[in-house]
């Protein structure tokens, strides 16, 4: 038998972009072969989304779906996972690097959507717009300077300093306000930024602080009551980052005493799973609160280039097993392999796998152009290329070689 034999025809690859993913995602896989794909404008209820995933090598999703082991267990043919988004704390990444599914992101193409949006909000804060607009609404005409303030000369405490903190601390440097900072990691101050001595520290001194840290067990309820109490009076608080990083009843109660004087929430701890689900919070009373629903990345440019990077990247790995810059698997960068085959091998990280692959190879004749491994604490991913002449008695043979997580031929 030959390898052909072993071929994955692209058109029968099943492809699955939930959540709206741009259209520009379908085109690259079109470009690229592949046909079967189905795509859906919402994340999709547990019965349905299990069902889709009976027989799909490849699933894209944005920040809804929750893609836990139970849900893997039902989709036993998913090849890698593409989140067409920054965050990854929708997947558990343990669970799918042990099952042997790269995921992938984008972690730049949708930062200068958040930096724009959390600039505007400040602004419009520190004005007192979004009060002054809802009472407008309601015929009201409320001409004051009171409470009324231009950003230059504030402070402004960005907590997560990283590649959207960093961009908000510069566009807000060329507004003229005082940029300070707090990351869990050593970072380069851009521009005149200054580290904070302490996150406390730039709480009780920032005028406004704005959130940009990924959802970690160390992030959650980082804005709690404790942390509220240690704000300036009358900062203005904003949250683009993950709904579990600020505990919204406090924000409430926040509000209320005017601790806060305003704040702008585009993420939630409970957010609904549609555009026809309702809204639910304690925030929706406050007309000094401007609420999004988790558009701070949602622009048209960030979405379409968002669509095209994930895809490619999915795409790659299907045709070319590449799995740079994978968020939770063995990083390896692999030529092209024409006129060879590929083989992959993901296993349990033990000692002597590779040798045991060799062995195999060796015995079976198997001329090895090629070999790239990378392994990354529990899990190994060995890449080999051979001579198309070679058995696929070989292959069938790594299949048996005790830690094997998953195999697949590429040619
Ligand atoms: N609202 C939206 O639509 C939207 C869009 C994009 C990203 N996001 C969210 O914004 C987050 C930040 O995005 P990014 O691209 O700047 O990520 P990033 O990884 O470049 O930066 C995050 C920074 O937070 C720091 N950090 C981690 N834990 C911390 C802690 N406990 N205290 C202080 N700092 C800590 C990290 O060291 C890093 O510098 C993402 O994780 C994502 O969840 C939201
Ligand atoms: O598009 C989304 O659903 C999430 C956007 C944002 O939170 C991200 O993590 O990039």
């Amino acid at each position: 038998m030959s390898f052909q034999n072993t071929s994955f025809d692209k058109e029968k690859i099943k492809i699955v972009l939930l959540e709206g993913i741009h259209a520009s995602a379908e085109k690259v896989f079109r470009s690229a072969g592949y046909t079967n794909i189905v795509t859906a404008s919402k994340s999709l209820p547990k019965d349905e989304l299990e069902q889709t995933l009976e027989d799909a090598r490849f699933l894209g999703i944005r920040s809804r779906t929750q893609v836990t082991d139970a849900l893997l267990e039902k989709a036993p043919k998913l090849a890698a996972i593409g989140c067409f988004c920054i965050g990854t704390n929708q997947v558990d990444l343990q669970a799918t690097k042990l099952r042997g599914i790269p995921v992938f992101n984008a972690p730049f193409a949708n930062t200068r959507s958040v930096a724009e949006l959390v600039l505007a909000e400040m602004i419009l804060l520190l004005r007192g717009v979004p009060q002054k607009n809802a009472a407008a609404h309601r015929g009201e005409w409320l001409k004051s300077a009171a409470d009324s303030y231009e950003t230059r000369g504030k402070t402004l405490g960005i907590v997560g300093y990283g590649h959207i903190g960093t961009q908000i601390g510069i566009l807000a440097e060329n507004l003229g306000m005082n940029v300070q900072y707090f990351d869990i990691e050593t970072k380069l101050a851009l521009g005149n930024a200054q580290a904070a001595e302490s996150y406390h520290a730039l709480l009780a001194s920032s005028d406004v602080v704005t959130f940009h840290v990924p959802e970690t067990p160390q992030t959650k309820n980082m804005m709690d009551a404790e942390a509220f109490a240690q704000l300036k009076p009358g900062a203005i608080l904003i949250n683009a980052s993950r709904g579990t990083v600020v505990d919204i009843d406090c924000l409430a109660q926040a509000l209320e005493t005017k601790q806060v004087a305003g704040a702008a929430i585009d993420v939630f701890p409970v957010e609904p799973k549609s555009n026809q689900d309702e809204f639910e919070s304690p925030l929706r009373q406050f007309d000094n609160v401007i609420l999004t629903p988790h558009v701070g990345g949602s622009t048209m440019e960030a979405q379409a280039n968002i669509g095209i990077e994930v895809s490619e990247k999915l795409a790659k790995y299907s045709d070319n097993g590449s799995t740079l810059s994978s968020v939770n698997f063995p990083e390896v960068a692999l030529p092209s392999h024409e006129g060879k085959h590929r083989i992959c091998h993901i296993h349990r990280n033990v000692p002597g796998i590779l040798a045991k692959i060799n062995d195999i190879f060796s015995s079976n004749s198997v001329n090895i152009s090629a070999q790239f491994l990378q392994t990354i604490d529990s899990v190994g991913y060995v890449v080999t290329d051979i001579d198309q002449s070679s058995s696929l008695k070989a292959f069938e043979e790594l299949k048996t070689i005790e830690g094997t997580i998953k195999t697949r031929i590429l040619y």
